[in-house]
């Protein structure tokens, strides 16, 4: 099921964004463009890793988790909610910093109830930064983590507690190396 996926980010493009050396590939970017069949694997690959009892609603963040997690919600009738880059100002929305190998900024959440039993998901995790400001902010809000779920894990970070790659890579200035795979 992820032979698309791997085979894909092995022959990923690179580019530098300061220091950080960068890999564009469909399900991160968007660019060039987003196979059905890829998203359909990836989607199909994390609903079968994820613990998805008695969820109440899927978590991403904006932008790149976005097209997964609507997938996602099509296939299993849970609702999306989703954390954007700018502020809606609606009452109890949680503000957190976000910071990645490249850029910092904010994320704000809205729409979740305290005891909400959710899965947070997301195309990669390099830093965790973000991930970290996501959960911060679903702590704050009460809400319950039941699972966390990743399409792609890129070198060893540390979240403070487990979550589900589907695959891990390294990236260098060459490009992308698939060193492991969740099945
Ligand atoms: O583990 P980290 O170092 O935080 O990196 C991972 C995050 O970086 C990207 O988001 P980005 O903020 O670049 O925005 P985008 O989704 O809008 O491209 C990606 O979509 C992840 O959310
Ligand atoms: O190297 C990357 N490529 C695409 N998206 C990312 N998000 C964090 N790092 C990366």
């Amino acid at each position: 099921m992820l032979e698309r996926l791997i085979e894909s980010l092995e022959a990923a493009p690179m580019v530098r964004r300061g220091e950080y050396n960068y890999f564009i590939h469909p399900i991160t970017d968007g660019v060039p463009l987003l196979d059905p069949a890829l998203l359909r694997d990836v989607a199909c690959a994390m609903v079968t890793v994820m613990d998805l009892h008695g969820v109440d609603k899927i978590v991403t963040a904006e932008a790149m988790g976005i097209h997964i997690g609507t997938a996602l919600s099509l296939m299993t009738d849970i609702p999306l909610n989703i954390l954007r880059k700018r502020s809606y100002s609606l009452p109890g929305e949680i503000a957190v910093h976000q910071s990645t190998g490249y850029s910092t900024g904010q994320l704000y959440l809205n729409g979740i109830e305290k005891g909400d039993r959710v899965v947070v998901i997301d195309d990669v995790i390099s830093t965790g930064g973000t991930l970290k400001a996501v959960l911060a902010a679903l702590e704050n809000a009460g809400a319950e983590i039941a699972d966390v779920c990743v399409v792609i894990q890129r070198g060893e970070p540390e979240l403070g507690r487990a979550y589900t790659p589907l695959v891990t890579i390294d990236v260098d200035a060459d490009g992308v190396r698939v060193i492991d795979t969740c099945r």
